[in-house]
Parts: structure tokens; C-alpha cells; sequence
């Protein structure tokens, strides 16, 4: 019997990831290859658009190494993802300006504020949300004013996914769930905005065209086509932002679902039937196109735990294969009783988004006595990201969600799934397949017409692998701590400014 094939490409914060589907539903492999950031200043997040395209060239190539030359040309499709926010500026040759600024990058402070106070009502009226550092307005805004001659060099912006997309089809486009991401687009007339385009000086052909998120943009080119080994009538299609594909493709298509994402960022994520008013969420289009998805996010989650081990479990690489160390942490980490005997960690490696959007936030290990080894920090970082999705969760004081699913890398960790349902007092489930590339993969299927649609794609393919009940008894330890977490915030904020000032003048 011989099957067709579609392959879901994610670019997260940390590598780039695909998926390949097999006709039949099932995934057949997948492959990640990593890339840097670069941080050239405290608070700044880059990453260079070169390496994206380098990166997604390996991570087919690996994902599809176990197909034989026929197979390869029964690939019938492509589709994308990647983080929304990200903006990439190209000149009038189509050369990249200079390197992206990340949706992590929390630089624009003060043109935040400035838009906020001066136009916030309106913005929240046409988009459902408000200004922070994350959003690709405020990035505009900033390089507007501190880099007048890239800015006016700016022929054309494309986002992260669009912008590799590019790559493969030449198509310049992008999808309404993406383009709401750049706080210039009008949520409910579903096109640019002449109001939000007129606060940074930018004439709407400078921005791509918008189309849904399974339309199919284009062929792959000539060269791609070679270079992968695919059939040159290989359909592009359009996919979306990153955490529009992990909530649908896990699974979470009906209005009260709920998600908690444990990637790089840290999300709580509820499915509504309305845009719902709360300032302090970020709302988009579900990809079940007559829902949404609503966020309260936390800036450093399961970057939290990758910075800890690669600050402090260097030595565990000379002992482990990569794969294995983070295994090895969590089962040093099981040994710790909950609560890492009084010490709690406040993950704002980078500032904080929800619910404090703050820039200047700084984290802190805070309770240490000499009892305390490295494996209690590293439980105290587990469940510090716990307690800031607590917090998280207490933006959806009505949500009454029984059971919830939890994805991204960091639920490969079943004791850190246990630490955040015991935290949350929330049933968790996990999905067999969790990650954005798996769900834009679905999409990809879905546009070139293998189901009939996104609902009926994911319900076929998707289940439920693993469930996780909270323990009552480290509900209440861990609630204890969570008051303790709280506090210290509300005590210790102004220091994390004080400490901000001295890092920028120094
Ligand atoms: N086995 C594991 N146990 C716990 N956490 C893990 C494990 N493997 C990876 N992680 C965490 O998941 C993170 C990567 O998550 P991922 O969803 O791939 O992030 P992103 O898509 O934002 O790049 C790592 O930085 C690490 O913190
Ligand atoms: O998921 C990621 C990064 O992995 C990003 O999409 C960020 O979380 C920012 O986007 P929103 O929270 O606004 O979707």
C-alpha cells in the first residue's frame, strides 16, 4: 500500500521542529534541530533569520531520512509555524535589515507605556488587546525612534513563519491568526488597520497580504524541492502562530477547554466563544474559527529549567547523552520533598508578562539555608514556574474547567506535571502529540483536503496518553508557598527596579 505524506514545520523560541503525517494519521517521525538567541543587552532577545531557514533544511531532511526516494515524493504538502510578535524587516532587495527582535524581548518599555496611556482604549477596541513589550507594534516603535536609518529602509515585514515560509514558495503573506499577533491588525474586520499603521508611520503595502491558515500559498521552488529530495508539485501551505497549532492540535477545539503550555514561555490558555474583557489576557482567533483562544503567559518557564541545568548541571553532559540529562534532573529533583524544604524560586529571568508585565522584574531564590543542595534549587525552579502559572490562572477567576491539558517540552517531565497539578488543583492531561509542528501538520492535511475539517482532523488523530491527579496534601504545602510567592513579590519589586537602573548605567 503506498501512503501519502505531510510534514508541520515549528519554529519555537529554541529550534525548529517537524512532523511528519503519514495519510493513515499517523506520525511517523519527527525531528528538531536547536538554534541560539542572542541577548547583545540586558532584556534584548535576537535571534538571525538566516539560521531558520539553515535549521529547517536539517530538520525535514533528518524527519523524512527514514523514507525511501518514492516515499519522499508522496509528500504532498507543507505547512508552518512559529512564535507570533516576530517581525522580519527586508530592503527593497529582500535582504534582511537586521536581526529579528524576539516576542521575549522586553526593550520597548517605554513605547509600551507611551502607546498604552496614549492609545490603549482604542488599540484594546480594534485588536482585544494592549500594548506590552511582546508585541510587534511596540518593536516597530522602538526601532522607529532608536534606528531611524533601518527603519526607513523598510520595504517589506514578514513574520517569523512567513518570512521561512518565503523560502519554500516566494509567497509574500501571512494568516489573520498571525497577523493579529502585530497589534496593527483589526481583529473584527480581519485586515490591517489605518489607525494602528498611522502610530508608526507604515503604509499597509509594507505588510502581506492576509488568507486563512489552511489556504494553500504557492508550490515549493525548484531549488527547495531538489534539495529535499520532495516532489516539485509539493503544496505550501499557509499554517499559523505557533500557539494557535499547539491548542487546536492537542486537542482543545471546544469553547471551555483549557491548555497549559510549559515551552519556553509558560501559558494558560482557556477556549471561549467570545473576547472575553480582561486587559491582562492576550486574545486571539482559535484556528475553530468561531472561537478564540485567550493567554495569561509567563515569560520564562521551561527556559527557567534549561537555563538552571546549563548553569548548573554542566557536568551531567560529560555523564549523559544531551536527551537524558533533563531526565536525570527531574529524578534528582523527586528525591526533594514539595516545597524544597522552605525555598522558592521567582522565575523572571527576563521580567514577567502575566499578571504583572513588568520588564524589570527580577528572579530570585528566596528561603536558602546551608541544607539546601543544588537538587532543592532545581525543585524550587519546577515549582516556581508552577506558582507563576498559579498566578497565571487566577486571571479566569469564572473558569470552571474540570480537566485540562498540559503540553510543550517541559511535560515530557512527569514529576514536573505532577508539581503543577498538585500547585493548580487541576486534573491534567496529556496528549499523545503536543507540540505546534504536529498541529500545523493537521492543518496542512486539512488544506489540501485528507478531512473536511480542523475539527474532524484533530479528533481522528489526536487521544489522550496520560492522566495526573493532584495530591491534596502538596495542594496545601505548596498553597502555603504560593501566599510566601505572592509576598514576595509585592515586597521585593521596587529592589528589581533599583537593581534594573544600576545594570543599565553600569
Ligand atoms: N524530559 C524533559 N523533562 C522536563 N523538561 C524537559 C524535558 N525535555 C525538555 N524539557 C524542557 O522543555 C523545554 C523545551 O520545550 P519546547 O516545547 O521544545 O520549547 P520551545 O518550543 O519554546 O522551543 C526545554 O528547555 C526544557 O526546559
Ligand atoms: O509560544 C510562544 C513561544 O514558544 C510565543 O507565541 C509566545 O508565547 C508569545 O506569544 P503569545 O503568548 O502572545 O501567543
Amino acid at each position: 500500500m503506498s501512503y501519502e505524506y505531510v510534514l508541520g514545520v515549528d519554529h519555537g523560541s529554541g529550534g525548529c521542529k517537524v512532523t511528519c503525517l503519514r495519510s493513515d494519521g499517523k506520525v511517523v517521525a519527527d525531528a528538531y534541530v536547536d538554534y541560539p538567541s542572542y541577548y547583545p543587552h540586558p532584556r534584548w532577545v535576537e535571534q538571525d533569520p538566516v539560521m531558520w531557514k539553515e535549521a529547517a533544511v536539517r530538520a525535514i531532511s533528518k524527519a523524512t531520512e527514514s523514507l525511501n526516494l518514492v516515499e519522499k515524493k508522496n509528500v504532498n504538502a507543507i505547512g508552518f509555524s512559529a512564535p507570533h510578535h516576530v517581525a522580519v524587516l527586508l530592503d527593497k532587495d529582500q535582504e534582511v535589515i537586521r536581526p529579528a527582535i524576539m516576542w521575549n524581548d522586553q526593550r520597548t518599555d517605554i513605547q509600551s507605556k507611551e502607546l498604552s496611556e496614549n492609545y490603549g482604549d482604542r488599540i484594546y477596541e480594534l485588536t482585544s488587546n494592549m500594548p506590552n513589550p511582546t508585541w510587534t507594534l511596540c518593536h516597530l516603535s522602538w526601532l522607529k525612534e532608536n534606528e531611524p536609518n533601518n527603519y526607513r529602509g523598510i520595504d517589506r515585514i514578514l513574520f517569523m513563519k512567513d518570512y521561512i515560509r518565503y523560502h519554500f514558495s516566494g509567497e509574500f503573506c501571512t494568516d489573520y491568526i498571525e497577523a493579529e499577533g502585530s497589534l496593527l491588525f483589526d481583529m473584527r474586520k480581519r485586515e490591517w488597520s489605518p489607525f494602528l499603521l498611522s502610530l508608526i508611520d507604515l503604509k499597509q503595502d509594507v505588510f502581506p497580504p492576509v488568507y486563512a491558515p489552511t489556504d494553500q500559498v504557492g508550490l515549493i521552488n525548484s531549488q527547495m524541492a531538489e534539495q529535499l529530495g520532495v516532489s516539485h508539485d509539493t503544496k505550501i501551505i499557509m499554517g499559523t502562530a505557533d500557539t494557535a497549532a499547539e491548542i487546536f492540535g492537542c486537542g482543545t477545539v471546544n469553547e471551555g477547554d483549557g491548555v497549559i503550555k510549559l515551552a519556553t514561555a509558560g501559558n494558560f490558555s482557556m477556549v471561549t466563544a467570545n473576547t472575553q474583557k480582561n486587559r491582562n489576557l492576550t486574545t486571539y482567533h482559535h484556528l475553530i474559527d468561531t472561537l478564540y483562544y485567550q493567554n495569561s503567559a509567563t515569560n520564562f518557564a521551561a527556559a527557567s529549567f534549561r537555563w538552571f541545568k546549563e548553569q548548573f548541571y554542566a557536568d551531567l553532559s560529560e555523564k549523559f547523552d544531551n536527551s537524558l540529562i533533563y531526565p536525570e534532573i527531574i529524578r534528582q529533583v523527586e528525591k526533594i520533598k514539595p516545597g524544597a524544604e522552605g525555598l522558592i524560586f521567582q522565575p523572571y529571568l527576563n521580567g514577567e508578562r502575566s499578571p504583572h508585565w513588568d520588564p524589570h522584574l527580577r528572579a530570585s531564590f528566596f528561603g536558602c539555608t546551608a541544607r539546601h543542595s543544588r537538587n532543592h534549587f532545581a525543585r524550587a525552579v519546577l515549582e516556581g514556574v508552577g506558582y507563576s502559572l498559579r498566578d497565571c490562572s487566577l486571571q479566569f477567576p469564572n473558569s470552571s474547567t474540570k480537566k485540562m491539558r498540559i503540553i510543550g517540552g517541559g511535560s515530557k517531565g512527569r514529576e514536573w506535571v505532577q508539581i503543577i497539578a498538585d500547585i493548580l488543583q487541576q486534573e491534567l492531561e496529556i496528549p499523545a502529540y503536543h507540540d505546534a509542528s504536529f498541529g500545523v501538520s493537521l492543518v496542512a492535511a486539512t488544506g489540501i483536503g485528507w478531512y473536511t475539517n480542523l475539527r474532524e482532523a484533530v479528533n481522528s488523530v489526536q487521544s489522550v496518553i496520560h492522566q495526573v491527579s493532584p495530591n491534596i496534601k502538596n495542594h496545601e504545602i505548596y498553597s502555603e508557598m504560593f501566599e510566601i510567592y505572592q509576598q514576595l513579590h509585592s515586597q521585593t519589586f521596587k529592589l528589581s527596579h533599583r537593581l534594573a537602573k544600576i545594570s543599565q548605567n553600569t
